[in-house]
Parts: structure tokens; sequence; C-alpha cells
């Protein structure tokens, strides 16, 4: 029957699963970790790629595709940045019955893939900067429990990858980046985000630094990695060999970076905005944005009726809705409203013979339930101001949650009894990697252990004096900890 079996405040993880296949985003595939992603999920995937991808454009950079297979001695090319990542990656041994020479290996990430390349076409300074992004499929075969869109074997991403002849240009395309992944969280998903830095030991291990936008999960009270913006530095030129004569002659390596947004974006959105009665949609990235559901009466004029619904879908798409009428007679109003609410669209317009009489609709909001009668003269201005209220409204409810999920600690009672409470914690750190391995260890436990998130851009003021929360040695900077995905 319709309604969700698992409640989101008692059964998450359940809830989670049960809403991502109900709503139809999700079917899950006979692969552990592999899922059918639906048109559902595809038209909002598809709204954050047209944003993102026309962002690029206007800052030069190039869509390319490179191959999905990387041999063995290219992706060795790398070791320290794979040595741990070995495990996750996927061969291909065979082809048909015989086996191949060499085993290759399906992308987990492109550098090796396209660096080699990027070696043979930057020669002078004039082909820098040298600034690619593509829109793929990569393969981690992860083993800790799959999750869909937010731990999978396969997910669809883009990655960056530029090149620079200054440290300047790329330390700049860093933040450009991360600020489009904040946009991409805060304005399309309606979800907060801290921006920030990735400490030594969490950023990537191949680059320079690492920024990223962190989420967290109010229910797990665990913290997720949004999007991440890495300056790669010159390793990856050292590499290979990725240098160019710059303006005075002299050979020079690239400085570089690379970036990505993944899948697990819509995960987080599931997450956050999520209810009992299944998913919610942010206007802006929602398929059908209003639904428009005839109520007939036993004999009031049904075809009115129809026929009111679909010139109030036409008017609303007229102005740039993605509007939908649900004419469908083998199912009635209630079962409608049910399965359109499962589906998160953000809002419903109810007609029946009374709204006809008066000339008016019905609409009632996704978000709080609210119901308001609307003359049909002014629809597309209401509808208009009804669907910016909810994303305003849904970001300020997940920015409110949010932010009572954040506590500040001083000392490392506090900040156990915060962790046990589910916190996101801002907590004065020495800066040191041992203290952050030492509380890596000493929070070890079935739900995993604290990390530290990021050192947001953000700082608040510290007190001269202040001591870490770990060590007790004099604190450099506020940073953000917390269990994660
Ligand atoms: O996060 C990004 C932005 C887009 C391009 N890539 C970087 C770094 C990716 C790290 N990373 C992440 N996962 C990996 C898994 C693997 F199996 C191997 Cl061999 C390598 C990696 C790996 O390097
Ligand atoms: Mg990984």
């Amino acid at each position: 029957g319709l309604g969700l079996t698992y409640k989101k405040n008692e059964n998450f993880g359940e809830w989670y699963s049960e809403v991502v296949v109900n709503s139809e985003m999700i079917e899950y595939y006979d692969i552990s970790g592999c899922y059918i992603l639906r048109p559902w999920t595809m038209t909002i995937w598809e709204v954050l790629q047209t944003f993102f991808d026309a962002e690029i454009k206007k800052m030069n950079i190039k869509n390319a595709y490179f191959p999905l297979f990387v041999t063995e001695s290219v992706l060795q090319r790398e070791k320290d940045h794979i040595e741990g990542f070995a495990p996750e990656v996927a061969w291909v041994t065979k082809s048909g019955q015989s086996e191949l020479e060499v085993p290759i290996a399906i992308r987990p990430t492109s550098e090796t893939v396209m660096y080699p390349y990027f070696s043979k076409w930057i020669r002078g300074h004039r082909d820098l900067p040298l600034k690619l992004n593509q829109w793929c499929n990569v393969v981690r075969w992860e083993f800790s429990h799959p999750t869909p869109f937010i731990r999978s074997r396969e997910f669809l991403w883009q990655e960056g990858h530029t090149a620079f002849a200054t440290q300047a240009e790329a330390d700049q395309e860093v933040l450009e980046i991360l600020e489009l992944y904040r946009k991409i969280y805060e304005e399309f998903l309606a979800i907060p985000v801290v921006k920030g830095r990735k400490s030594e030991l969490e950023k990537f291990a191949g680059g320079y630094y690492t920024t990223s936008v962190e989420a967290f999960i109010p229910n797990t009270g665990r913290g997720i990695q949004g999007a991440t913006s890495h300056c790669l530095g010159q390793n990856f030129a050292k590499m290979f060999q990725i240098n160019f004569e710059n303006d005075k002659g002299v050979k020079a390596m690239v400085w570089q970076n690379s970036w990505a947004y993944s899948t697990r974006t819509i995960g987080v959105m599931v997450m956050v905005h999520g209810d009992d009665k299944g998913l919610v949609l942010p206007p802006k990235v929602a398929s059908v944005q209003v639904i428009v559901i005839p109520v007939p009466f036993k004999d009031a004029n049904t075809d009115a009726i129809f026929s009111a619904c679909s010139s109030t879908v036409q008017a609303l798409r007229e102005a740039g809705f993605r509007a939908e009428a649900d004419l469908r007679d083998n199912y009635s109003p209630g079962w409608k409203y049910s399965h359109w609410e499962m589906k998160g669209v953000p809002l419903r317009i109810e007609i029946g013979p009374k709204d006809l009489a008066n000339n008016q609709v019905r609409v009632v909001r996704r978000d709080n339930g609210a119901k308001s009668d609307i003359p049909m003269g002014n629809l597309v201005e209401k509808v208009k101001e009804i669907l910016s209220s909810i994303q305003e409204c849904l970001f300020n409810a997940a920015k409110q949650k949010r932010d009572a999920c954040i506590k500040i600690v001083n000392t490392w009672d506090e900040f156990i009894a915060a962790l046990n409470d589910k916190k996101m914690i801002l907590a004065p750190w020495c800066d040191e990697e041992e203290v952050e391995k030492d509380v890596k260890a000493r929070t070890k436990g079935e739900l995993g252990a604290a990390k530290s998130l990021c050192t947001p851009f953000d700082q608040p003021r510290l007190p001269e004096g202040t001591l870490c929360f770990a060590s007790g040695k004099p604190a450099k900077k506020w940073t953000y900890w917390g269990r994660s995905y």
C-alpha cells in the first residue's frame, strides 16, 4: 500500500532506502553497491549539470572525454596517492574466454589517464592554462556498506583537471570552483555547507592542499564531504613531467588543480529534506515542480474540471515551470496526493467543482502542508512566490537544524559528550597530525572514529592562550570534527 513503513527519526537507514525506491529515484540492482538511477533522479542530476556546465564554460573550461580504462603500469605511476586505494580498483582481466596479456583497470579517478597527455600537450607557456573537465562515471570497489547515492561502486561525477603557469592562478581557481559547489548545495539543493580546508591527514594524499564543502546529516550525526576542490601543486607535474618553457625561456613545472562533485549530492538532499511522507524536493531541482490533480465529483462536470487542469498546466509551463497534470482515471485523488507527496513534488494544485465555480484552485505545499485557495487570475504569480518561498524555507529549516547540531567545545570531555550526542564539533586544535591520529584512535568504535571534517575559512576569534581540546598544546585554529560517511 501507500506510505512508508519506516519513520525517519526511528529507522533512518531503512527509511532512506525506502524513500529512494518509493519515490522512483532508485531501483536496486543485482550487483551490490550498484543502483539504477531512474528518471526521477536523472532530471535532478541534469539540473545541477546544466548549471555547473554553464558556469565552467564561462571560465573557459572545456569538456573532454578520456577512456574508461587505465593500464596497470600507468595506474601505478603515482605510487603514494594510490597505495591506500589499491583494493578499490576494479580490473578487466579477460575478454571472452581469453585472458588479457596485461590487466586493465577501470578508472577510479582520471589523473593517471589524463596527465601523460597533459605532458604531451603542454610545451610552452602559450599552451597554458589547460583547463579540462569530463562528465563520466567512475568505479571504486568499496567494501563498507553501500548506500544509494552516498556510497556506491559506480557513480556519476564531473572531474575537472586544470594546469596553470603559476600557483596564484591555481589557488584562485580552487576557490572559484568551491564557490560553485557551495551554490550547488545551498542555492539548488537547499543544504547548508561549511567551506574549509582539509587537514594534512584527510586531504588527497597526491595533492598539495584540499578544500571542501562539508554537509551534515542530523539524523545520524555524521558529517559528509559534499564536494572537493584540490590544489595539486606541482606533485603530478613532477611525476608526469608536465612542464613548459615560461616567458623567460626557463623550463618550469605547471601548477595543477582537480575538483569534483558527484551523484552523492542527491543522496544528501534526500537525507536532509525527506520526511515521513517521503521525498521533499527543493523546487530549483524538482523534476516536477507543480502537480495538478482533478477532483471530479459524481455529477459534476468532469470534462470542465479536466480541461481546467490542462489549461492550468499549460499556463504554468508557459511561465517556465515544470508542471504536470495527473489525469489518470484509475487512481483516486487521495491516492494521487500520497503518490506525489512520496515523490516530493513541492506544490500540488487541486481543482474540484467548487474551485471551478469560484474560479480558483486549491494549492498545497509539500514542505509544510499549508493549503490556500488562489484565484485562477493570478495563479502564475502566486505559484512563483510559493515555490521560491518553499526553496527558502527548506534552506532555512535545514540550516536551523544543522546549526543546532554544531557544538563548540574546549576540552576532551566536552568533545566526547558532543560526539555521543551526534554533534558536529567545533574545537580549538594545535594542528598537529599526531594529535589528529590520536583523536581517531581514542574514538574508535562500532560507529566509526571521529575525524577532522575541515578547518572552516570563516574562523571564529581564537583567544590568546586557548589550548587544543585533544593535546592541551597551544591551539592554532578552530576545526570541525565528527563522525562521517
Ligand atoms: O577528488 C578528486 C577530484 C577529481 C579528481 N580526483 C581527485 C582525487 C581523487 C582521490 N582518489 C579517490 N579515490 C581513489 C580510488 C582509487 F582506487 C585510486 Cl587508484 C585513486 C583514488 C584517488 O586518487
Ligand atoms: Mg574512497
